[in-house]
């Protein structure tokens, strides 16, 4: 384990989040900045955070607003915090909160602040639709043009077609396979059932009920008010989910075999969050209860774009169990972002296996199953929604609180993320770590 002063440790203190919502609701009215400004502000008030002591907000974003590209200046400027604090935007796809958790624990432990704000906004109602570039092009002919005769040639170079819009897809650049094109691609290579992905799917959504009625999610929930009304809870999770309620829906992303239905994916929502991150001496010392110490993280990209974009988990956990000295046993809690059922049982054979992980990283990682009755106890992105770079609050909060409730020492959160990129972090329970 990376040797860190204890007052120097990287610490959760709070967090907080919108409501997730199904996209196209209750959030349209807002740009993206606007829902992570709410979260800030909810933050800083929830925190009684002394906001003089804020060295660094970082933000991250998937749907970039081309009017708001530094979202994360955007955002503390509008949530009231002093301008004096820097801000910027990561963007790593939907691991982009990661990054900034990542970066700011960093500068806690190496003293180079002592409290940062890290968080992600994600509003896919306001999806940022351009016109086609030939268009884009032309309009800039003509703001260069001298004359009405050279305006008029640049008009009349225009297609009928050139008038079709730009709309961003979830497709991945090289690839240009959907998300959920590339999670059938990994069963082609690694081998899922149906049976086993519904089955999954179904109990995110039972979790994620049962959660949510026993009160779990208002720790970390912010309500939200748009034009006069008020959002308190999120809306993603359904009663009616079953395993044979899901066997009756047809394969989206590969009609003739395959197994990816809207059922066993996770769906477009809007949402933000964000958490306070302290060193652990200034946390104590302003009077700060910490949630969580942040012991590491790894980032990884995946060997394949084509067979394995969504395997992220599989290419950090072992490294970072094993940087840490610790085996799969070890961790109490796991929290795995569920972009697709699917995508979540084969990162977990592939790690359950000793030939995958050898032939990946080498002797001496460890490979291990990953108990179902350990693995996002309270739903998962499946059921509670996946708003891209607000996941990443939502997971961190989530996995933190479960640690705390249940008295437990060790959680790991890992995700997947366009491009065939991953991320996973250690987090420990401050009441097992000794000053
Ligand atoms: C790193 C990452 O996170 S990668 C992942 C990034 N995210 C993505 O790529 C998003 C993937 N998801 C999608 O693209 C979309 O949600 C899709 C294509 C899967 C489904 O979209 P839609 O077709 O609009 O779904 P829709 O909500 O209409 O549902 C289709 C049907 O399934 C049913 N259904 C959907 N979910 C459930 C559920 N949990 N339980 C029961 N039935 C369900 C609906 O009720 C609907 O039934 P109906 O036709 O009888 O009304």
């Amino acid at each position: 384990m990376t040797m860190i002063a204890y007052d120097r440790l990287p610490v959760l203190v709070e967090g907080v989040r919108t409501p997730f919502l199904d996209s196209a609701g209750a959030y349209s009215p807002l740009m993206s900045y606007e829902l992570g400004a709410k979260a800030i502000a909810g933050l800083v008030q929830k925190s009684a955070v002394d906001t003089g002591k804020l060295g660094l907000v970082v933000m991250g974003t998937v749907l970039h607003e081309i009017n708001t590209t530094n979202v994360a200046r955007e955002c503390m400027l509008a949530a009231g915090l002093p301008s004096t604090i820097p801000a910027y935007t990561v963007a790593m796809a939907g691991i982009s909160p990661s990054v900034g958790v990542a970066n700011i624990c960093d500068m806690i432990a190496l003293g180079r602040m002592d409290m940062g704000i890290a968080g992600g906004t994600e509003n896919f109602s306001d999806v940022p639709v351009r016109l086609s570039q030939n268009v884009r092009r032309s309009l800039m002919k003509i703001r260069q043009s001298r004359s009405t005769r050279d305006r008029l040639a640049v008009l009349g170079s225009l297609r009928p077609r050139d008038l079709l819009l730009d709309v961003p897809t979830s497709s991945d650049f090289t690839t240009k396979l959907t998300m959920g094109e590339a999670c059938e691609a990994m069963v082609r290579k690694f081998g899922m059932t149906r049976e086993a992905s519904d089955a999954f799917a179904a109990a995110s959504h039972a979790r994620a009920v049962a959660a949510t009625d026993a009160g779990f999610y208002r720790e970390q929930i912010l309500p939200v008010t748009v034009a006069g009304m008020t959002v308190t809870e999120d809306n993603t999770a359904r009663r009616d989910t079953t395993p044979e309620t899901l066997a009756r829906l047809k394969p989206v992303f590969d009609r003739e075999s395959g197994i990816i239905t809207a059922g066993n994916s996770s769906r477009f929502s809007d949402g933000a969050g964000a958490v306070l991150l302290s060193s652990m001496g200034a946390a104590r010392a302003a009077g700060h209860a910490v949630k969580a110490v942040i012991r590491d993280y790894q980032f990884a990209g995946v060997d394949s774009l084509e067979q394995e974009m969504l395997l992220g988990p599989a290419m950090t956990i072992p490294r970072l169990l094993q940087r840490n000295g610790l085996n799969f046993a070890d961790v109490d809690a796991w929290e795995i972002h569920e972009a697709f059922a699917t995508q979540v049982l084969i990162n977990r054979a592939c790690l359950a296996s000793e030939a995958f992980v050898a032939e990946r990283f080498g002797t001496g990682f460890p490979h291990g199953e990953i108990p179902l009755e350990k693995l996002n106890i309270c739903g998962g992105s499946l059921s509670m929604g996946n708003p891209f770079a607000a996941t990443g609050v939502r997971l961190l909060m989530t996995a933190a609180q479960r640690l705390l409730r249940f008295n437990q020492r060790y959680a790991v959160i890992s995700t997947c993320a366009g491009g065939g990129l991953g991320a996973a972090f250690l987090l420990e329970n401050p009441d097992f770590v000794k000053a």
